[in-house]
């Protein structure tokens, strides 16, 4: 494509060359890919800028940069497009590389604080049964009809996500599910994706390292609504829409972000699909279900409240598509769990043991709240919290285990490039000048599993939160083969030995 091309729709920008009879063969922010024809784009990360490496991808073949500051000793032939953030230019140009793939699709979104992973597997699993073609993008994985492939990030940096979008529609994908990270919206990852629909679960505390306050995390997201209407076409079929949960806080704010059409969804207050009489049980949760579309008595084998909510995202957004109330419902009344996720661990053992991917402090009370509304016995809970992300969550995670558990085990999660024992020292500041808390520090996860385990007595419920469908432990910067269910069922086969 010529250079011409990919970068006409950048507005603000300096050119410094001549485009015009440059072609592109490729684009890469990685100096490591460039090749003979490459558009490299320098990105001023936080570990390393880009515009270091200037030079050296001249050398490799680059025939143009963009930049956001030019660099005088390059090549005369070397093109170089100045502009304001090249984060958010290369998504542009990604997009007009990969032929706006997110046009030739419906591409639905999903963003807030938790239920992001789940709520797509409902809505892919609800659009798959109807016989759609879907793509599937997230923290577990990318899927592309019945290919799985590995992620790295929950939502893609911009020319990852542009060309999996391409490769989805040259394989007639009609819609494509995906996860919007706050990170991916403060660093512009989909801008430049058009969205049939964006979804909003909730706002909670999580990943202030990154974007300092409440207000700017929430600020993040918001973006994404805003955005919406920017791509807003007038025929039905092309048309945006807003799903945004009427029972958040936050909704309000939400609501104000954005002029496409937004359907609501709650359970305590009035909204467009609603749920009422929530009965919650160890196997799953019941509820009456109102909606514009029909009524109908909903029995969901994923338990709690947070399913629910969960649930009406995913109804919402099918209703949106014009798939008939019946078939949405018999489609998620059929999901077992989704990896990870609330997942239980059945070796014949007399007690409950539940994998859960609760690592902020309202999906990790959550899960303690729906637990204690079935438990029969003690509770357990071993948790962690990961290294070189938000310290400010440690303290009230440790308070919230120990608070709703009869003992919580204080354990690593990913320690990362931090040390286990000091993030246990953050949490276990949370729980000084509590009365009668029964916890303890055991930083080897597989030993604090197992000690949960060896002493939880018949009809007694563990918690494994944290790590939920992950398969490895980060320490250092190294992956090692991680995994809690696994770990789990190992011990419990061991004891009946
Ligand atoms: C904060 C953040 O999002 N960081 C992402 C960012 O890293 P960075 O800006 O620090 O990049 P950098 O390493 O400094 O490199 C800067 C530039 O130099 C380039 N470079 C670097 C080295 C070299 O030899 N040559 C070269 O060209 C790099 O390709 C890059 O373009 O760009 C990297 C490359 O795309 C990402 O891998 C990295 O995600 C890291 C792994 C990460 O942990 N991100 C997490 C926090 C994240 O994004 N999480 C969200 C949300 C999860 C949730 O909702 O819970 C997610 O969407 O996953
Ligand atoms: N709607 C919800 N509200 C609150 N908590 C939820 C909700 N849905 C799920 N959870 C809890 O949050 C955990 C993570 O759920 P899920 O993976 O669906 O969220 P996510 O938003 O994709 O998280 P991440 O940001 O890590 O990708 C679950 O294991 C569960 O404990
Ligand atoms: N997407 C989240 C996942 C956190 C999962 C938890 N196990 C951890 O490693 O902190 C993050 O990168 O912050
Ligand atoms: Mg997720």
């Amino acid at each position: 494509m010529f250079l011409q091309t990919l970068i006409a729709s950048l507005l603000h920008k300096h050119v410094l060359g001549a485009p015009e009879a440059v072609e592109i063969r490729s684009i890469t922010s990685n100096s490591k890919e460039v090749t003979a024809g490459s558009l490299f784009v320098a990105i001023v990360g936080n570990t390393v800028d880009g515009h270091t490496f200037l030079p050296e991808v001249c050398d490799k073949g680059a025939v143009a940069v963009l930049v956001e500051r030019a660099c005088e000793d390059l090549p005369n032939h070397v093109v170089q497009i100045v502009v304001p953030s090249t984060r958010k230019a290369v998504a542009i140009v990604a997009s007009v590389f990969y032929r706006q793939p997110s046009k030739e699709m419906k591409v639905i979104g999903v963003t807030g604080t938790n239920g992001k992973t789940t709520t797509t597997h409902l809505i892919e699993k609800v659009l798959s049964d109807c016989g759609f073609t879907t793509g599937l993008i997230g923290t577990i994985h990318m899927r592309i009809g019945q290919e799985v492939i590995d992620v790295a990030n929950t939502t893609p940096e911009a020319l990852e996500l542009q060309k999996t979008f391409r490769t989805m529609c040259d394989r007639n994908t009609t819609y494509c599910i995906m996860e919007v990270s706050s990170h991916a919206l403060e660093l512009y990852r989909v801008a430049g994706t058009h969205f049939r629909t964006a979804i909003f679960t909730n706002l909670t505390q999580d990943h202030l390292d990154f974007h300092g306050t409440m207000e700017q995390y929430r600020n993040a997201k918001g973006k994404f609504f805003s955005r919406l209407g920017n791509t807003y076409e007038d025929s039905t079929e092309k048309q945006s829409f807003a799903v945004i949960n009427r029972d958040d806080p936050h909704a309000e704010f939400f609501l104000a972000q954005t002029v496409a059409p937004t359907i609501t969804y709650g359970i305590d207050q009035p909204s467009d699909v609603r749920a009422l009489d929530v009965h919650i049980t160890a196997e799953g949760v019941f509820f009456r279900l109102e909606t514009f579309a029909g009524s109908a008595a909903v029995q969901l084998r994923l338990t709690g409240k947070f399913s629910v909510y969960n649930a009406l995202a995913a109804i919402a957004a099918c209703l949106i598509e014009s798939i008939p109330l019946p078939a949405i419902l018999h489609s998620l009344e059929q999901v077992d769990n989704v990896p990870g996720r609330f997942e239980k661990v059945e070796e014949g053992q007399p007690f409950t043991v539940i994998v859960d991917y609760s690592h902020t402090p309202d999906s990790l009370e959550n899960a303690l709240k729906t637990i204690q509304e079935f438990a029969k016995g003690k509770i357990w809970t071993v948790v962690g919290c990961g290294g070189d992300r938000d310290r400010s969550k440690r303290p009230i995670m440790a308070k919230i285990a120990a608070t709703y558990s009869d003992t919580a085990i204080l354990t690593s999660d990913n320690p990362r490039t931090e040390d286990p024992d000091r993030i246990l020292d953050d949490m276990e500041a949370g729980l000084q000048e509590i009365p009668n808390l029964n916890y303890f520090r055991l930083a080897d996860r597989k030993q604090a599993i197992r000690y949960a385990i060896e002493h939880a007595d018949p009809s007694d419920c563990i918690l494994i939160a944290g790590k939920g469908h992950e398969t490895y432990q980060i320490i250092g910067k190294t992956k090692y083969h991680f995994d809690d269910r696994e770990i789990a069922r190992s011990v419990i086969r061991g004891m009946g030995q």
